[in-house]
């Protein structure tokens, strides 16, 4: 299967467990891989068949900035969701790395597969 992807992808949202990340505002990074069948775009050179990227982070973006979370496995799983209804995707992987949050590691994340259900 063909893919569309998204790196590194940087929202700031309010985003953690503790009272004082609640106050502020931190940077998420993400990830994202989504099974596309690009070749009618391409046959046609059309961006009305493609899987517009510029729309999914559109879309991704506002999505994580419309509410406080405190888990990034949430957000994780809220992104693949929204992708999975409203884009027609049939499956993705979604990563969401949250840097800074352990001192000694470069970056701290989670990363899920999904699938929608009615494939
Ligand atoms: N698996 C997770 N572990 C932790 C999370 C998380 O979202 N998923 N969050 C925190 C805190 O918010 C932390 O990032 C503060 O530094 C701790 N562990």
């Amino acid at each position: 299967m063909d893919k569309v992807f998204i790196e590194e992808l940087c929202v700031y949202t309010t985003i953690g467990v503790y009272d004082w990340e609640k106050q502020i505002k931190q940077k998420l990074v993400l990830d994202l891989i989504m099974d596309w069948d690009n070749s009618l775009a391409a046959a046609d050179d059309d961006l009305r068949y493609a899987l517009n990227y510029a729309a999914v982070s559109e879309a991704v973006t506002s999505l994580i900035q419309a509410q406080p979370y405190e888990l990034i496995e949430t957000v994780a799983e809220h992104v693949a969701q929204l992708l999975l209804r409203e884009f027609a995707i049939t499956h993705l992987t979604v990563k969401v790395r949250k840097p800074g949050a352990v001192a000694n590691a470069l970056s701290v994340g989670v990363s899920i597969e999904r699938t929608r259900s009615d494939v």
